[in-house]
């Protein structure tokens, strides 16, 4: 095999004449051209040889397969690659797989996802093991399942079930597939093959039944009732959704196949996914799959072949709303923790928050009770220092206050064992200034999570000059444990994510003081996709942390930081966002954002303060310009936050900005976006609102410098200012 060759399967005839086909593309035994191609020889083989009875297909090291290869997607896309996955889809997995004329069983350990359990799904009966995960989460990447997923899975469970499993792209364990009917049986790991390899003789001795899968029809709901569930089934993802067209894709495929035959639908999903495949969405979710997975790669820090430390305990400090969060998060995570207040009332009460996010979990039916007693088991509170004196690693989430923070990290010095990580989970304050008076600085770092931070999935990993890669590396492996993605990012005033969303809220601002509608911006912002516009935003978040922020970043950046008193103006009244049930809405008990039309008197004021008059052009802005003027000075943020070495590579900004500022997926990210407008674009329409607007849409230098060269932004750049 040439070195070019990405995966194989093996094939191996025992002396029952069972053939165990085993496929084998580390790390997920991901389904390639070639594992595809080898997979039809191997099954070709043992078709052919009369030494063979039954075949039993399989993945090596304890997983089936992680579903199609992703990473040939772009090949696709670009036309590089001429196998057509639809042609598999037929001429593999169902002129081999399913019509083999000898029984076929799937094997499956650790994860059967997209087309892996689609060719699971085409063999004569499947067993796993009770941990196995399947699904088909092919919805995630913007396409649909290609390998006859779409008609298998709506006969193997059901109509309703299959379309809750591909819309939702969530997988099932073993033993629900074992109910639902998905699976045959479930069968412990080092039972499996033998168990399988028996169970493929049994069917072909007629002890157990032949079913082929595409031809099932004893789950498939009648005509009538069928045509209901599909109908409801739009209706619900076209609201969660209103953007995409997969889902909807997705649920015409199925019916073709419900409607006109299996076959028939089965050329209808070949059709719908080689055309999806090369969709704008598909490209940008698969984007994000990749940088998602990239963020844990950091040049310098995690190719030096550094083991994270083992972490036994771990100390918060602060027990407020971010402090409980991030216990909860940890406790979830399995590491014991121990919470520390400074008297027993505080205490108290933030032991109980911890308690209500957990009781919430169970509430959603996400934590079972066993495992609420054993997770809150890990949770101890204390007023002193006395327990951290076997710690390793304390997390600080005390006020914004910098003289505070000094002293913790000086006592933290004292207290804490020498190999301690020190981290501080301030969303802007330099951790510089943080460590000041303690002599480590090389352990410490900032570990900002997001509120909720049992929630939120982001987690700013902070380093400064001083942090030693070792606790970089090791803050790295806590994220991943606790199910959180890690972006490393440098220090700074509002790091990246805060950077970025900065001017977000100041260009709605600006755009209101000059006459266009606060209600107008939310709609046309999420409509774009953001989970909501920048005012109820504000009105959550509270006009404290908005205020404060924004200092921040007037002290740090005044030359491009629009300066408006409409929020002070406000807070003077005591309307300070949703909290005070009044601020750019009006909320009802239930917590319903209204409408209030007593905000222009405040914008009126403000607007007069900071001397502007409205724009006629601004009152009239179309959703498009609106889209435009609030988020390309985000882009032109994120091109600072890359050319300063803040990020070390724009796909972590792209995830930042999904995770951390829920920057639709589906759009790829905030400078994956911004390529799609182009750096040309984006700077001209910045140069022409800085003539008309001020500096405050100015573009940056690195901007300037890409469109003149007519280059992405997302291409590397040399990092001649890097601070990493
Ligand atoms: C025709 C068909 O219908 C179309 C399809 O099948 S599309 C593919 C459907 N399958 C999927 O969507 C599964 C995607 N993968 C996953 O969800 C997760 O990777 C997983 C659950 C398989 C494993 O998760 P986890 O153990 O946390 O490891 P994770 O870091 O995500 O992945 C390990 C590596 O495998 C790679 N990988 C995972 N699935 C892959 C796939 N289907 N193709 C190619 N590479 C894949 C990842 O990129 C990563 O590579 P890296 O180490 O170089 O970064």
């Amino acid at each position: 095999m040439g070195s070019r060759v990405k995966g194989r399967t093996v094939i191996e005839v025992g002396a029952d004449g069972v053939a165990i086909i085993t496929i084998i593309n580390p790390p997920v035994n991901s389904l390639s051209f070639d594992v595809l191609r080898s997979l039809k020889e191997s099954f070709d083989q043992a078709l052919q040889r009369n030494d063979v009875k039954a075949i039993v297909v399989t993945g090596a090291k304890g997983k089936f397969s992680g579903g199609f290869d992703i990473t040939a997607f772009g090949g696709l896309q670009e036309g590089k690659e001429n196998s057509n996955p639809g042609s598999i889809s037929i001429e593999i997995v169902t002129d081999t797989v399913e019509a083999a004329r000898k029984p076929t069983v799937a094997a499956i350990d650790g994860l059967a996802l997209g087309g892996g359990l689609e060719v699971a799904m085409a063999c004569t009966a499947r067993l796993s093991t009770p941990t196995a995960q399947l699904g088909l989460p092919e919805l995630q990447l913007g396409i649909i399942p290609g390998f006859g997923g779409t008609q298998r899975l709506p006969r193997l469970v059901g109509l309703a079930k299959a379309l809750e499993m591909m819309l939702t792209s969530k997988p099932v364990k073993g033993e629900e597939a074992c109910n639902l009917g998905l699976v045959d049986a479930v069968v412990s790991s080092d039972q499996l093959v033998n168990t399988a390899r028996q169970w493929a003789l049994d069917i072909l001795d007629h002890r157990r039944p032949w079913v082929a899968s595409l031809y099932k029809n004893d789950k498939i709901e009648p005509l009538g009732e069928a045509r209901e569930i599909l109908k409801f089934a739009r209706a619900q993802a076209q609201k969660r959704a209103p953007n995409l067209k997969h889902p909807l894709v997705c649920i015409d495929v199925i019916e073709e196949g419900i409607v006109s035959g299996p076959r028939a639908g089965l050329w209808k999903e070949a059709e719908a996914f080689q055309g999806l495949l090369n969709s704008d969405t598909s490209k940008s979710l698969v984007h994000i799959f990749f940088a998602q997975r990239g963020t844990s790669k950091v040049p310098g820090v995690t190719d030096r072949g550094l083991v994270p430390r083992p972490v036994k305990k771990v100390a918060i400090l602060g027990g407020g709303l971010m402090g409980s969060g991030i216990a909860t998060a940890l406790i979830l995570g399995n590491y014991p923790v121990v919470l520390k207040e400074v008297n027993e009332k505080f205490l108290d009460a933030g032991l109980n928050r911890v308690k209500a996010n957990l009781q919430s979990r169970v509430k959603k039916g996400q934590l079972t009770k066993e495992r609420l007693e054993k997770t809150i088991s890990l949770l101890k509170g204390t007023i002193d220092y006395e327990s951290f004196k076997d710690v390793d690693m304390v997390i600080e989430a005390v006020i914004e206050k910098v003289s505070l923070k000094q002293q913790i990290f000086a006592d933290l010095e004292k207290y804490c064992p020498p190999h301690c990580i020190l981290a501080s989970n301030t969303s802007t304050i330099d951790l510089n200034l943080i460590g000041e008076k303690t002599k480590s600085q090389d352990r410490i770092i900032g570990a900002h999570f997001f509120s909720p931070a049992h929630i939120m999935p982001l987690l700013e990993i902070v380093r400064t000059k001083q942090t030693s890669p070792q606790i970089i590396v090791d803050l790295l492996d806590i994220g991943k444990k606790i199910k959180k993605t890690p972006v490393v990012v440098g220090n700074c005033t509002g790091f990246a994510v805060n950077r970025m969303f900065f001017p977000y809220t100041q260009a709605a601002i600006l755009l209101v003081e000059r006459g266009t509608d606060v209600y107008q911006i939310d709609k046309a912002i999420t409509k774009f996709g953001m989970p909501m516009g920048p005012f109820r935003l504000v009105d959550l978040v509270g006009f404290g942390v908005g205020v404060a922020s924004a200092m921040q970043f007037i002290e740090n950046f005044p030359e491009r930081t629009y300066k408006s008193l409409l929020l002070p103006l406000m807070q003077e009244d005591d309307r300070a966002g949703e909290a005070t049930r009044k601020g750019f809405y009006l909320y009802d008990d239930k917590r319903k954002a209204s409408p209030d039309p007593e905000l222009k008197n405040y914008i009126e004021k403000a607007r007069s303060i900071s001397g502007v008059t409205i724009d006629p052009k601004l009152v009239k802005l179309p959703e498009k310009d609106i889209i435009e003027m609030i988020f390309l000075p985000v882009v032109n943020e994120a091109c600072r936050v890359l050319d300063e070495g803040i990020a070390v590579k724009a796909a972590d900004l792209d995830i930042s900005a999904v995770m951390g500022m829920g920057f639709p997926p589906y759009r790829g990210g905030i400078i994956f976006w911004a390529d799609s407008l182009g750096s040309k674009y984006i700077y001209s329409r910045l140069e022409e609102w800085s003539k008309l607007y001020g500096e405050f849409f100015k573009p940056c230098a690195y901007l300037a410098a890409r469109a003149a060269k007519g280059i992405p932004l997302s291409a590397s750049v040399e990092q001649g200012k890097s601070r990493l």
